[in-house]
């Protein structure tokens, strides 16, 4: 957990985006602090993509204001930067899991030049650097490092996952956002992920936005919650005490209806 002398690494002031009434995220504010894990949650519906795509820089708020304390510990305005700037973010600094690891892998190239992507994108030509960072991260998130040449066609939902995660990690990123990394698993294959996702989050100290609609998720990676209804939050707090002790009606119908044999 991060120390409470340090500068938030985001932080996130009135932000809204709707698409509809209710439709969407609105007023929302929070601080992330550096190596804290926060979790989103809320039903289906409630804004918690929508909140992602605009905290990760993919979509533009309507109003509010994110910035960002980057590598350098300069604060920067992610929406009063160039959209090239925003993308040059998500790929040395950021990295971002998407729920179907289509869409976050390159499916027609081999595992490993899924990893090294990143890499070459910031400058590495080395074959045998990029090689050799490929295969230390399928040994990270535990990939055989013989399917190396292998497409990500050729994998398991799992392994794509953890291929979709080792290619963001491999330029040592700062934040990460996921989108229901586990969401789509079968339960003994998630439960692998989020065993390795944990270990990794607190070795690499990331700090981590992870929506999930999964509770139990919720209470294994995240420091923090923030639960959304009807695009708005309406509670935030530590982990264990939001599922342990939820003060909103809302928080203690999700609870009770998740938690509850
Ligand atoms: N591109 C869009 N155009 C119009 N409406 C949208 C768009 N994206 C989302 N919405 C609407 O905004 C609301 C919030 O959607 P969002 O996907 O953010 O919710 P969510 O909490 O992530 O839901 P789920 O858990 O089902 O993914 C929904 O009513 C949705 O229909």
């Amino acid at each position: 957990m991060a120390s409470i002398c340090s500068q938030p690494l985001l932080q996130v002031t009135n932000v809204t985006h709707l698409f509809g009434p209710e439709k969407g995220c609105q007023e929302i504010s929070f601080d992330l602090y550096p190596g804290e894990v926060l979790g989103i949650v809320g039903e289906s519906g409630s804004g918690k993509s929508t909140l992602l795509s605009v905290l990760s820089g993919r979509r533009s708020p309507d109003s509010g204001s994110i910035t960002y304390l980057n590598a350098k510990n300069e604060r920067t305005d992610l929406y009063a930067s160039t959209e090239a700037q925003r993308r040059t973010l998500l790929r040395t600094e950021w990295g971002f899991v998407e729920q179907n690891p289509r869409d976050g892998l390159r499916i027609g190239v081999s595992a490993g030049a899924n990893i090294g992507e990143r890499l070459m994108a910031q400058g590495e030509r080395h074959y045998t650097e990029l090689r050799k960072a490929a295969l230390h991260w399928m040994t990270q998130v535990e990939l055989d490092t013989k399917r190396i040449d292998d497409l990500p066609s050729t994998f398991s939902g799992g392994m794509q996952q953890r291929l979709q995660i080792a290619r963001n990690l491999v330029s040592k990123p700062r934040l990460v956002f996921m989108d229901e990394p586990t969401a789509g698993l079968d339960v003994s294959v998630q439960a692998k992920l989020l065993d390795l996702m944990r270990m990794l989050v607190r070795d690499l100290g990331l700090s981590v936005i992870i929506v999930t609609h999964d509770l139990a998720v919720a209470r294994l990676l995240a420091d923090r919650l923030v639960v959304m209804r009807r695009s708005r939050i309406v509670e935030t707090g530590l982990t264990d005490q939001i599922l342990d002790d939820p003060q909103h009606p809302y928080s203690q119908l999700l609870v009770s209806s998740v938690l509850q044999p």
